[in-house]
């Protein structure tokens, strides 16, 4: 919901310029030991004629590893941007030009629990294929395909809509809310029967440091990483940080509030009334214990982010704040 022009003066100058981000330490939230299953992938290379990068929509400018494209990137490279549902697209051509300027020609943007524009991936990767030296697979008429991307984009789930679609046929990949559902590059796993056509599932591959704390939020918030490594109340302030920016006040609606407000903890705090999230905490008096309710702030900031994350709050562009005024 986008409140009226009106409303939406009214609060101008109350929303935060900025996210407080001292004191944040994203190298805690991202481990490093991820480089593991990137080796992995790098060892299957050779058996591989295309890349297809799995990315999510709602940030289709930051946080794609760049390894994938430094130590895969000879090989042809489509990027998939998945979860298009979720993403507010009112601005898709600036963003397909700006890829392009970065040297991404060739882009998907689709839905795979609605099967959305997964038929284009076969067409497009297979004239990649036919434009590129195949080296010693030349002669192969199958073609191998890794799936690759940061976690919980939905790689899997990419796999098992392209065999939805081109063999009829079930799962074949594990899926999850959770990132790191995948945890092993797979054995092949076919999608199509003309051209034959497998594709190599991988584990999601966060890079080794992340370029500053604003793109770790929007990673985070996006499920890519665990949410307890970043705390879920930093999360659920970040989110309502840039729902305020960019004017989208459907959480007021939603949960029923008086008006929309940049104070987390007043937000959580009404989330919590109204969800019944509350708890009895003892406090010590003068005169002895008392049980006091508490709103639950901590269940309170979970529903807030799952409620986001099924799209429940409105699709939403993360990246309006990098993307360039003329791009
Ligand atoms: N709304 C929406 N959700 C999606 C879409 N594609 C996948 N999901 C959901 O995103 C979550 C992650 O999907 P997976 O396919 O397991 O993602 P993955 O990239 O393989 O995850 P890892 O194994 O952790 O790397 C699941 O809850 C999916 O149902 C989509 O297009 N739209």
């Amino acid at each position: 919901m986008r409140l009226s022009l009106r409303v939406l003066y009214a609060a101008r100058g109350v929303w935060r310029e900025c996210f407080p981000l001292h004191g944040r330490d994203v190298a805690r939230w991202f481990p490093g030991h991820m480089a593991k299953g990137l080796k992995k992938m790098q060892s299957s290379l050779k058996l591989v004629d295309c890349v297809i990068e799995v990315h999510d929509a709602r940030i289709p400018l930051s946080g794609r590893n760049p390894l994938f494209q430094e130590t895969l990137g000879l090989k042809p490279h489509l990027l998939v941007l998945n979860k298009k549902d979720l993403a507010d697209l009112t601005e898709q051509q600036e963003i397909v030009h700006y890829l392009e300027g970065n040297g991404i020609k060739n882009v998907i943007f689709t839905n795979c629990i609605k099967d959305e524009n997964i038929k284009q991936i076969i067409p497009k990767v297979t004239e990649l294929i036919g434009c590129s030296y195949r080296y010693h697979r030349a002669e192969n008429l199958e073609y191998c395909i890794m799936v690759v991307g940061v976690p919980n984009v939905g790689k899997s789930s990419l796999i098992n809509s392209l065999r939805r679609q081109h063999l009829r046929t079930g799962k074949a990949a594990r899926v999850g809310g959770e990132p790191g559902i995948t945890r092993a590059v797979t054995s092949r796993i076919q999608v199509c029967e003309h051209p034959l056509m497998f594709l190599l599932d991988t584990p999601g591959v966060l890079a080794p440091r992340i370029e500053n704390v604003e793109t770790g939020l929007k990673l985070a918030i996006c499920g890519t990483v665990l949410d307890h490594l970043v705390g879920e109340e930093t999360m659920a302030d970040y989110l309502l940080y840039t729902l305020n920016r960019h004017g989208l006040f459907g959480y007021v609606q939603h949960y029923g509030l008086a008006s929309a407000c940049d104070d987390i903890e007043q937000v959580l705090k009404s989330v919590a009334v109204k969800l019944g999230k509350t708890r009895k905490v003892k406090v010590l008096t003068g005169t002895g214990d008392v049980r006091v309710t508490q709103p639950n702030y901590a269940m309170a900031a979970r529903d807030f982010l799952r409620t986001f994350r099924s799209g429940l709050l409105g699709p939403v562009m993360l990246d309006r704040d990098i993307m360039p005024a003329c791009c």
